[in-house]
Formats: C-alpha cells, structure tokens, sequence
C-alpha cells in the first residue's frame, strides 16, 4: 500500500524512528510538499518528537509558505506578530502587512483583517485608548469592564478555540494518569502561540493595556464551554507552589441568554452575570504575595444552554507560552 510521506513520518516517530522521519519529510518537502515542510515546523514549534528549536521550525514554515501552505502563512502571520517564533521582537506592522498580502487570496485572512480594521490600534497593534473599568467592589478590587469585546470579536475568540476544546484533565498525583479535573467541568482549550492570529493577539494587547500589565506576562488565552450542569466550584486562581504565580485573572464573556453561569465571588458578596462582550478583573495576591482568600470565586452551575467565556490568567513575570500550551 502507497502511505503519504506524513503518515509515515508519524509512524516512524512514534516508533522513536525520529531521525529517519524528519529525513522522509525534509525529503518530501524538497520535491514539494507543503504539508511535509509544515509537519516537520510544527514538530520543532511544539518540541516533539524533536528538541524544540525555533530557528528550524521558522525555516520549515517558510518553506511551506512558499510553496502555498495558506495555514501556514497565517502561522507565520501569528508568530510575527508575538514574536514567539524565535525572532528578535514582536513586529506588528510586518505581520499586519503579510495579513494584507494573504487576505488577497484567503478568505481566513480576509475576515482577520476585516475585524481589525473595526479597531482603533496604534501602529504597535495596542489600542489607542486604554480600557476603562468600573468598581464592582473597592477592597479587594473586582472591576469590570463593559463591551471590552464587540459581539464578532467574542464569536472569533470561540470559533478559533473551537477545534482546540477538550474535558478539563489534571493529572492524577497517584497514577500519574489524566483524571477529570476535581474542581473544573468544562470543556477548555489554550490559543497557544501558533494560533495567536492579529485579532487573539489585538485582544491580548487590549487585555495587557486594560489590566496595566505587560502582555508576555498572560497564559495564552483559555476558552471554557460549559455545558448544561457543567460549572467551575469555589477555587483560587493562584497555583500551589508556582515561582511565577498568578497575580491578576481577567475573565471575558462570550456570550449569553444561557440560564445559571454567574460569576459568584461569595466572601465579598458578589455576584457577576454575564454579559456578552464584558469582562472582571480581579488582582489574587494579597501584598505580601500570598493568595488572597477574599477573592474565592465560582462559575455557577450552567442550567441551560452554553456558557462561553475566555479567561487570561496573568502572572507575576513574563510566561514561556510554548511550556503552558501545544502550540
Ligand atoms: O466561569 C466562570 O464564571 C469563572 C471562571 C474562572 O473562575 C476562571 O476562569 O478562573
Ligand atoms: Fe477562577
């Protein structure tokens, strides 16, 4: 039987065959194939089944691209952009013009450049005005930010997470293995680096000038769905232990209409209900960097229909976002 070269690659790999594989997709590359230059940048972005390396997985896209890989050049796009593809900085303006050149041909591209051409950005690709928040409650702080996000901005954020949404796991201390997370039912995702396109990433820059923070400083944007009966019970945001902890979450709502869902914030007799395009903001730590227990909060069990939301958990130092999320 005839396998493609990526079929075979992937089999080799995951023999442990990985020189060999990367040999038989460099080689297909090398007589055109766009897919194979594309899998094998995509093993050097994510680090596996090679030792990540930057340089080569930029060199692999490249080649992709210019062979016709229209995934691939909104990839590149990305990683002009965040500037975690191993250059030297974040370059909007370079990104926002290779947008231009594909949205020519590429619907995708068309429509990304389309919802940013809704938004008033500086040529950083930072908003011109910083988001204003008002106080829900003073001390602790809990702020919100009303229509931080226009209605096609929301569906973007849940149509890019869509294909990435998966139960919410943790592994099992005992066993090592995946168990249903303890605290968390939803479905989720990560918008992890390569998927970080100028409308995420506008998004983000918005998130960091709303949140006086800088952006490298964010987890990649996460997208939770919450089925009827699904919830998120009474937790922290910080991490037990982490060095670079969670100091400041900003949740978005996605949408609406759905019954249950509130975002409850019991020790300071909150209660949140969301509304499509708002956000909160609440800081975690108290000043001596311990958690703050005033800031326990809940996703209230979703009744009916789906709860949509996309929290950007945000931490003390800049975060390697390729060691918090696949790609
Ligand atoms: O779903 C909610 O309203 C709360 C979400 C939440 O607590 C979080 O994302 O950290
Ligand atoms: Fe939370």
């Amino acid at each position: 039987m005839h396998r493609n070269p990526i079929d075979l690659a992937l089999s080799l790999a995951s023999a442990g065959k990985t020189e060999q594989a990367c040999a038989l997709l460099a080689d297909a590359g090398a007589q055109g194939s766009a897919e194979a230059w594309m899998q094998l940048a995509v093993w050097y972005l994510i680090g596996a089944p090679v030792p990540r390396d930057l340089d080569r997985a930029r060199t692999c896209l490249a080649k992709a691209v210019a062979i016709g890989h229209v995934d691939g050049a909104l990839m590149e796009i990305a990683l002009l952009a965040n500037g975690n593809g191993g250059q030297t900085a974040p370059d909007w303006p370079r990104a926002l013009r290779a947008l231009d050149i594909a949205a020519q041909n590429d619907p995708v591209a068309a429509a990304q450049r389309a919802l940013l051409a809704n938004m008033a950005l500086r040529p950083d690709g930072t908003p011109l005005a910083t988001p204003v928040g008002e106080i829900l409650h003073d001390a602790p702080r809990l702020q919100r930010f009303p229509r931080l996000l226009t209605p096609e901005e929301c569906a973007h954020l849940a149509t890019t997470a869509q294909p990435l949404l998966e139960p919410s796991f943790v592994l099992d201390p005992r066993s090592g293995r995946p168990m249903p997370h303890p605290i968390r039912t939803s479905d989720g995702g990560a918008i992890g680096p390569t998927r970080e396109d100028l409308v995420v990433r506008a998004i983000n820059l918005r998130i960091a000038a709303a949140t006086g923070t800088d952006v490298q400083n964010g987890e990649p944007l996460t997208v939770l769905r919450y089925a009827p009966g699904q919830q998120y019970r009474r937790h922290l945001d910080t991490i037990a232990g982490a060095a670079n902890q969670r100091m400041a979450t900003l949740i978005l709502y996605l949408n609406q209409g759905f019954a249950g869902g509130e975002t409850s914030f019991p020790a300071i007799g909150v209660t949140v209900q969301p509304r499509a395009g708002d956000a909160i903001l609440f800081e975690t730590l108290l000043p001596d960097g311990s958690p703050d227990p005033q800031l326990v909060h809940s996703g209230e069990p979703v009744r009916a229909g789906a709860k949509w939301i996309a929290t950007r958990w945000i931490r003390q130092a800049p975060v390697d976002p390729w060691t918090l999320a696949a790609g």
